[in-house]
């Protein structure tokens, strides 16, 4: 992984090799900054936090005190909070739908990100809309810390700004109220303290080809205006609907029920940046904001491949009319897709975002993408510390679509009850999955063919197979051996009842894995023998008393020994753990 420059240091692999704790083979998880002195790192007696602590110690004995990261090797099995989800409910009880949660100022220290980490957050996203670099670094740095220290499997996404038009500056600092008849002005000018009913907006040409007559929507209905003159760049506009202006609302233009084209890039120079920025602290996903075509996704993976930054998955953000026509072949281009239902509603219509989350949600399932459902789904806890009825039946709907995720914006960022937020969405899932299987609602989609290569082909049926065979048999857990998680996400893609714990050598396998609906990724040593590596994962759950004699797994694996033909190599069994 590539790391930020002065801070670094790399620990020589002899070094903490010659540490007797340190187990068989260590895998580099990644440059995390050194928090406190060495010797005062917290250690609850966790296996793991143990070996992260002699590793630590390690390093202050070669003599790097006073600086601020280290890349540190560990080996770990499986997440202590899905370790601590099985021993209390067993195989069947452990949650499917992922959460992901925003990190602003309300939930961004050490122990706030260690809270929402315990509560179940399996993804913290970063709006770079928002805060400075340095800060989003320091919140990168502290997840990747807790992941090491508490053993927790958090990945980091990030969120481009995109270019999209939007208030910098109305003259208070809050929201102002718009009154029906009163007339303003919009300009991209910059001015010298506050002028009444002015607004700045955030692009030079936000008035390029707007026409007087023309409507003006702020945030996709707060409030909505009349152009009715333009004098040279500004537009003068007479509110038509009152309401209010929030300090970046979102601005967009309508002429004959269509809205105007305003032709900015995906990505602004400030993106290209923070994706740089984001591929040097090794972030695991990022999710690019006003996807309107293949192209452009397209377009940031051919960016990422030169970097070597491959592994970095791209996930596109469906929240444009432009992109709804081009749904199929952006799904397809991208490795997930988030349903960015805020910005959505400011350029369709409300009643259509339901339809429209319930068509992604089936097209992503269809070519076996992620897919996350965003914005809004708790918004009164931002203020409140209970949900209303209408959003836990959102959160509910969600569920039954079986989308893989599920996301906290300003709930967790900037809300009073973040924590709570977050169990709401683990209960609310919980209690949908439990009642999905007991009812058996399983429905099995009427699946398009995905591979075309023989290979390709073997695996998609293995795993459509290995899935009816688990639900048929009641099997306890579904083991799959996976390199680059394929096989372990063509499984969660058919929803099996029992969960999927996906065995991979690779970590940034591991960390995209934390986003597939029921899928436990465990980074473990794989060798070419898979008898060998059977034995020893079942081992490994069983020693930590995660397992017992008598369950029984489903096994699924598509790794190929070194040198050997594909296809020669997946294989499904049973087997009953004595
Ligand atoms: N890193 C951050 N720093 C400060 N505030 C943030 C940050 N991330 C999010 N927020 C706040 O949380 C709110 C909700 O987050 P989000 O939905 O991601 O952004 P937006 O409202 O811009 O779409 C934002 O409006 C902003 O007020
Ligand atoms: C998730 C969204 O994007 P952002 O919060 O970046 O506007 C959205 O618009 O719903
Ligand atoms: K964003
Ligand atoms: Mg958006």
């Amino acid at each position: 992984m590539a790391a930020p420059t002065d801070f670094v240091m790399r620990c020589h692999p002899g070094i903490v090799g010659k540490n007797p704790s340190l187990g068989l083979k260590n895998q580099v998880l990644g440059v995390v900054p050194l928090i406190g002195t060495a010797g005062g790192v917290p250690c609850n007696g966790r296996k793991l936090e143990s070996r992260a602590k002699s590793r630590v110690e390690a390093v202050a004995e070669v003599g790097v005190k006073g600086l601020k990261s280290y890349e540190v090797k560990v080996e770990t099995g499986m997440d202590a909070v899905a370790e601590k989800e099985l021993r209390e409910k067993g195989f069947m009880g452990m949650r499917k739908t992922k959460l992901v949660c925003t990190i602003g100022p309300a939930c961004c220290s050490l122990e706030d990100l260690e809270k929402l980490a315990m509560g179940g957050m399996n993804v913290a996203r970063l709006n770079m809309c928002h805060n400075t670099r340095e800060w989003h670094r320091d919140v990168i740095r502290r997840i990747k810390w807790l992941n090491l220290d508490k053993g927790f499997c958090v990945s980091v996404m990030i969120d481009t700004e995109g270019s999209q038009i939007h208030v910098v500056d109305h003259g208070a600092p809050f929201s102002l109220k718009a009154e029906e008849g009163s007339v303003w002005v919009f300009t991209a000018q910059k001015f010298e303290g506050s002028r009444p009913f002015t607004v700045r907006a955030n692009y030079e040409g936000f008035s390029e080809g707007i026409m007087v007559g023309d409507e003006l929507v702020i945030d996709g209905g707060m409030a909505s205006f009349e152009v009715v003159e333009k004098m040279g760049s500004d537009l003068r506009c007479k509110c038509t609907d009152p309401g209010l202006l929030l300090p970046r609302a979102k601005l967009s233009f309508w002429r004959d029920g269509q809205l105007s084209y305003h032709g900015l890039p995906t990505l602004s120079a400030k993106d290209w940046e923070d994706i740089d920025f984001g591929v040097s602290e090794g972030v695991d996903f990022i999710a690019m904001s006003f996807v309107n075509d293949a192209d452009s996704v397209k377009n940031l993976k051919n960016y990422l491949s030169t970097k070597s930054s491959k592994s970095i998955k791209v996930l596109a953000k469906i929240e444009t009319s432009e992109s709804l026509h081009k749904l199929k072949e952006i799904v397809e281009a991208s490795d997930g897709v988030m349903v960015a239902r805020g910005d959505l509603g400011v350029e369709v219509p409300l009643e259509q975002i339901p339809t429209v989350q319930e068509e992604v949600t089936h097209i992503c399932r269809e070519l076996n993408k992620p897919v996350i459902i965003a914005s809004q789904l708790l918004e009164s806890m931002i203020e409140y510390p209970t949900p209303t009825r209408a959003e836990v039946a959102d959160v509910t709907e969600a569920v039954r679509q079986y989308a893989d995720a599920m996301m906290l914006s300003g709930e967790s960022a900037i809300g009073l009850h973040g924590q709570k937020a977050l169990s709401v969405l683990q209960m609310v899932s919980s209690r949908m999955e439990s009642w999905s299987r007991v009812e058996n609602r399983q429905s099995f989609l009427q699946q398009g063919q995905l591979g075309v290569s023989l290979h390709d082909r073997i695996s998609e049926e293995i795993c459509n197979s290995a899935v009816k065979m688990a639900n048929k048999l009641g099997v306890d857990a579904i083991f799959v051996y996976t390199k680059h998680g394929e096989m372990a996400s063509l499984l969660s893609r058919n929803r099996p009842n029992p969960p999927i714990f996906a065995f991979t050598n690779d970590n940034c396998t591991r960390m995209a894995l934390t986003l597939q609906w029921g899928v436990i990724p465990l980074l473990v040593e794989l060798s070419d023998d898979m008898e060998a590596n059977i034995a020893r994962t079942i081992d490994l759950i069983k020693m930590q008393g995660m397992a017992k004699i008598g369950d029984c797994v489903l096994i699924v694996s598509d790794l190929t020994p070194t040198g050997a033909t594909p296809a020669a190599f997946q294989s499904l069994m049973v087997k009953t753990i004595s």
